[in-house]
């Protein structure tokens, strides 16, 4: 080849799996040719990767253009790898090949490879957005720092057993929510601590609290205002997470515990956070909607606390009878025989509610809408059980 130049691509060098993994998974060196069959011209650059692969750049393109190509290529791949899991959730695409010309002018027209096809996977890319800025801001070494003194996280989970056990009751995990995508502006008068507050004093044993800014209205503030305002009860950071990065992040802010949605992160990532959130003293509450993913999940060790959503986050439809049917049969024995507590979630508005899916096999809920609507939160509480659960 001729005038290869030897660059250093600038893929940050994260030890961590992030939303476009950068050494492990790469897509075989036949499949990329495959797909890169397009990019016929002369070689003029080479371009290596941190996992030592080359890039190819030719005469007619950059190497920042041919860096986006390969990044491209490899979200495909990390895609395939996700599908193959039965998750349709896809990865942003960080950069497509542009697909037209004029003239000097290239066009990246809208399609159903860089269109999100629904409203998870919207959420999805634009949280990769957004954690690939936070990052640049506050790298990995900063958070860690951050941490050497942080106070240890607080049992979630044991929290729930408590009130499980206190009440015969599922222990409650009420959410500080100010507005969500299927339900638009559910407070107009929102203020977190005070919520957070009234949710306590009316007996929640766990606080979840959205930290989405563009589709909820949450904040890592409001997390981090709760925590500081004196709230006993463990907090579950209520995010969207794709990234490892965001658990330490997570951890900074005060959490105990997060979510792992099944729906959008694939085996690989799932174990590697499971472990990285017992490094860190975090709790994961593991979502799953579906039979495959609780399948999926099951066969991960390690897990000890499974959410079961209600709502279908890609169509927002509601059902609580996914929770039982999701309980029936040889998934009850198992999550019964390994001691794993699961949490009903989504769509919870009444004592009837309650005992369904309690009856299912629930030992701990997860409920927003129903009473973060309320004048006051707390009192929302007891109606939602049909009576005082407070601590007297
Ligand atoms: O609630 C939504 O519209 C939504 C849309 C897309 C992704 C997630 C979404 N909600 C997260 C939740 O599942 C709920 O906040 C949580 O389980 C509480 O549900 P609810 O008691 O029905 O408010």
């Amino acid at each position: 080849m001729e005038g290869l130049a030897s660059l250093k691509a600038p893929f940050p060098a994260t030890p961590f799996l992030s939303s476009r993994p950068r050494t492990s998974i790469l897509p075989s060196q036949a499949s990329f040719r495959k797909r890169s069959s397009f990019l016929s011209f002369s070689v003029h650059a080479q371009v290596e990767s941190d996992d030592g692969s080359a890039v190819v750049a030719t005469s007619g393109e950059s190497v920042t253009e041919v860096l986006k190509i390969k990044e491209w290529e490899v979200g495909m791949f990390q895609n395939e790898v996700a599908a193959s899991q039965g998750i349709r959730i896809r990865r942003r695409p960080p950069s497509g090949p542009p697909l037209h010309y004029v003239g000097p002018f290239q066009f990246r027209l809208q399609n159903e490879g860089n269109t999100p096809r629904n409203i998870l996977e919207e959420i999805v890319w634009n949280k990769d957005t957004e954690v690939s800025q936070l990052k640049e801001r506050k790298p990995l070494g900063v958070l860690k720092k951050a941490l050497e003194n942080a106070p240890p996280a607080r049992d979630f989970i044991g929290a729930l057993k408590a009130a499980n056990e206190r009440t015969g009751l599922p222990g409650l995990i009420a959410e500080v929510k100010k507005a969500s995508p299927s339900r638009g502006i559910l407070r107009e008068d929102f203020d977190p601590v005070e919520i957070a507050k009234a949710y306590e004093k009316g007996g929640a044993a766990c606080l979840s609290v959205l930290t989405d800014e563009k589709y909820f209205k949450g904040s890592f503030e409001n997390l981090e205002a709760i925590r500081k305002a004196g709230i006993k009860c463990p907090l579950l950071c209520k995010e969207f997470i794709i990234d490892a990065w965001q658990l330490y992040y997570a951890r900074t802010k005060g959490a105990d515990a997060v979510l792992l949605i099944a729906a959008v992160l694939p085996d690989l990532d799932i174990k590697y956070m499971i472990k990285i959130c017992k490094l860190l003293g975090l709790t994961a509450l593991v979502e799953v909607h579906d039979e495959r993913e609780f399948d999926r999940v099951l066969a991960i060790e390690g897990i000890e606390l499974i959410g079961i959503n209600n709502r279908n986050l890609e169509t927002f439809e509601l059902d609580i009878s996914i929770t039982k049917k999701l309980l029936e049969g040889e998934r009850g024995k198992i999550i019964h025989e390994r001691g794993i507590i699961m949490v009903g979630e989504s769509g919870l508005f009444t004592p009837d509610d309650i005992a369904y899916v309690q009856e299912a096999g629930v030992k701990a809920i997860l409920v927003g809408e129903s009473i973060v609507k309320q004048s006051d939160p707390g009192k929302g509480i007891s109606n939602l059980f049909g009576k005082d659960i407070s601590l007297g």
